[in-house]
């Protein structure tokens, strides 16, 4: 147990390569204890990969660390028992109702009063009016719910969350986030990989990881500040001829079309200025200039050649 009390994921240098391919590159992270923590990054990227070695499931090639201040290199046995994984794949039996499939996980961990604790997961996930129906039957979003309380009921310390809400409608998806608040405030720490942006702006701190690489890690609020992006959101006719020709003036990094109008951004403020100057006085679009969302930071940190990115220090921030 090495890790101080307060950090609750503490790996440096993780890799790992499957064939030819590097699903994980070199990557250090430190989440703190009561923590949502958000591991975002489009699909492939490396995310479950990722949470299989920090629960001990998959043995990296190179890097070490702890997990709950266990080694994961040789401790998964503790790791397992203190950690609830939800993996992608729905895992209970879809011919027991939710209170039998929640019953028999508490029977599994060998839990005292295996009914009382599922009725308490049942109580605690609002799932008293589908306790009785098979979990087959059951939608996405209540699935899912189920899914979490039986993470939950073990009592473990750190939620490792494998794209939770994938597949969710938007509704569930804000309730099963508003339960992930609650139970953070109850003191869990959980690890979320998700490949959707506004579920971003729902973690306290974000690691963002794309084709094995980290790219950037902190508070949202944080990795806007940092990433120096300058945007301006442009509307009016005629978007694809205008994104067009934006795309080979100098100083303009990206074109994002967001609903009816165009993210237009740059890491050279003055540049994206001197080349917009002429069309913001042309129009007929009209110009604006916002900040950038977490969204066109995202877009930017992956169209960045290889290379161009400041490599992470050594908590994992990248200057
Ligand atoms: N067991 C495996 N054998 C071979 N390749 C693998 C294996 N597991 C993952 N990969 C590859 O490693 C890369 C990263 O995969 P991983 O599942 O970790 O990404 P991800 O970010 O979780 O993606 P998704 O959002 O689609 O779940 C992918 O190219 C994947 O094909």
């Amino acid at each position: 147990m090495s890790a101080p009390d307060d950090i609750v994921i503490d790996v440096e240098g993780l890799t790992k390569t499957f064939g030819k391919q590097v699903a994980v590159r070199n990557l250090s992270i430190k989440v703190k204890r009561r923590l949502i923590y958000g591991f975002l990054g489009p699909n492939g990227s490396g995310k479950t990969t990722t949470l299989r070695m920090l629960t001990g499931l998959l043995r990296p090639d190179g890097g070490h660390g702890t997990c709950l201040g266990y080694d994961i290199l040789r401790q998964s046995a503790e790791i397992k028992r203190h950690v609830g994984y939800m993996t992608q794949r729905f895992s209970l039996y879809a011919d027991l109702t939710i209170r039998e499939n929640l019953e028999f996980v508490a029977r599994i961990h060998t839990l005292p009063h295996p009914r009382d604790r599922a009725q308490e997961a049942i109580v605690r996930l609002g799932l008293e009016s589908r306790a009785g129906q098979l979990a087959g039957s059951l939608s996405g979003g209540w699935k899912q719910r189920l899914a979490l309380g039986a993470c939950i009921l073990p009592g473990p310390e750190l939620l490792l969350l494998d794209e939770p809400t994938a597949g969710v409608d938007p509704q569930a998806r804000r309730d099963f986030w508003d339960e992930i608040h609650a139970l953070a405030a109850d003191g869990l720490t959980a690890l979320v990989s998700t490949h959707y942006m506004d579920e971003a702006e729902r973690c306290h701190e974000l690691a963002f990881i794309s084709y094995g690489d980290l790219l950037a890690t902190g508070p949202v609020e944080e990795i806007i500040a940092r990433s120096n992006l300058s945007t301006y959101t442009v509307g009016g006719p005629d978007l694809d001829a205008l994104s067009r020709r934006l795309k080979s003036l100098p100083g303009i990094d990206n074109i994002a079309p967001f609903g009816n109008a165009l993210h237009v951004s740059g890491r050279d403020g003055a540049a994206l200025e001197e080349s917009i100057g002429p069309l913001v006085e042309a129009g007929p679009q009209h110009w604006q200039k916002s900040a950038p969302t977490i969204e066109d930071v995202f877009i930017d940190l992956v169209s960045r050649p290889k290379g161009a990115l400041a490599a992470p220090s050594k908590d994992g921030r990248n200057a």
